[in-house]
């Protein structure tokens, strides 16, 4: 087991370093990459995502190269148009309704990204469930006027979501709402959203994600938990098992980070990203290696709901 810490370029969802375990097997690398707020059965899955890449491998993929978005933190809109111009994707993901900015501060990011883009570029903004559904319904509207592609998680409960969604047009992507295996079923219950996003370690791997995938019957976008090569190739061996695949990928966040642990980082060339799984770089792990930080006794915690036999029902009568 090896303990990684890596900065971030910009501070992203609360966070300035990501911090995560790497776990070797016959199979190849895994990550084990919890953000810190979460417990033992929730860490569980992603320690099965880390599992089967290291034991099991993936699918066989369907497709060499993944287009992808590059991700837009909540930064000035200077910044947001030299991101979204240096990246050469043609799709970008905004960060929007983050705490503390205002409404303005949202417009004038979202019209330096079409600025920088084109009238054929495509723009999503991710909400991270921050509006109510009035605002929601008012600020899609107002952003609506650089065309987007679609709104991630504009609120935070399906039946918000489900509203939200009957009142725009701009169609609405589930994201915190899909987590475990059983979310996209009420997903679709609740008529709540048009896209599904899928994240592998959330889900429990990518066998996991490809059955939610099937299970769910939206178009899927795969998204990265922000991690390192080893994670994001994770992302895409999903990506590129998936039968369609009709947006751009949530996996070009490596420039989020400032280091990586393999000599070749998945990084997007032209807008893509090559469907591969770099090896992991022992020169580069040293450079961001450290101790322990906790994490033995995390992946010691998880390992614990993972290997516990199921609870079956309610006992007796
Ligand atoms: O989808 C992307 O472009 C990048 C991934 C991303 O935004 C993300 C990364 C870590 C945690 C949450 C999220 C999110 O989509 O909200
Ligand atoms: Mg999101």
């Amino acid at each position: 087991m090896r303990v990684y810490s890596i900065p971030m370029r910009t501070r992203f969802r609360g966070i300035t370093r990501r911090e995560g375990v790497l776990v070797h097997g016959p199979a190849g690398w895994g990550e084990f990459s919890p953000f810190a707020e979460y417990g033992p059965a929730e860490c569980a899955r992603w320690l099965a995502a880390a599992r089967e890449a290291a034991h099991d491998g993936w699918p066989a993929p369907l497709r060499d190269r993944v287009p992808v978005n590059v991700t837009v933190p909540a930064v000035g809109p200077e910044t947001a148009h030299a991101i979204t111009a240096a990246s050469g994707c043609r799709t970008a993901k905004v960060k929007v309704a983050e705490r503390g900015q205002d409404e303005a501060e949202d417009l004038a990011r979202v019209e330096a990204v079409r600025d920088a883009l084109g009238p054929a570029g495509r723009i999503r903004v991710d909400v991270n469930g921050a509006w109510d559904v009035d605002t929601a319904a008012r600020m899609i509207r107002t952003l609506d006027r650089f065309d987007l592609e679609y709104a991630e998680q504009p609120c935070a409960s399906l039946e918000e979501l489900a509203r939200v969604r009957r009142r725009v047009d701009v169609p609405v992507a589930a994201d915190e709402s899909i987590r475990r295996a059983e979310d996209p079923l009420r997903v679709r219950a609740a008529e709540a959203a048009d896209i599904a996003v899928l994240k592998v370690q959330p889900l429990g791997g990518v066998r996991a994600a490809l059955r939610v995938a099937e299970a769910c019957g939206l178009p899927v976008v795969v998204s990265s938990a922000v991690e390192t090569s080893v994670g994001l190739a994770a992302g895409l061996a999903l990506a590129a098992a998936l039968p369609d695949l009709p947006f751009a990928c949530g996996l070009a966040t490596l420039s989020l980070l400032e280091d990586d642990v393999v000599a070749d980082p998945l990084r997007p060339v032209d807008g893509a990203i090559e469907v591969r799984r770099p090896e992991v770089d022992e020169a580069a792990l040293r450079r961001v290696e450290i101790e322990d930080g906790g994490w033995p006794g995390r992946v010691a915690a998880a390992a614990e709901f993972l290997d516990a036999p199921p609870v079956i029902g309610a006992v007796g009568r």
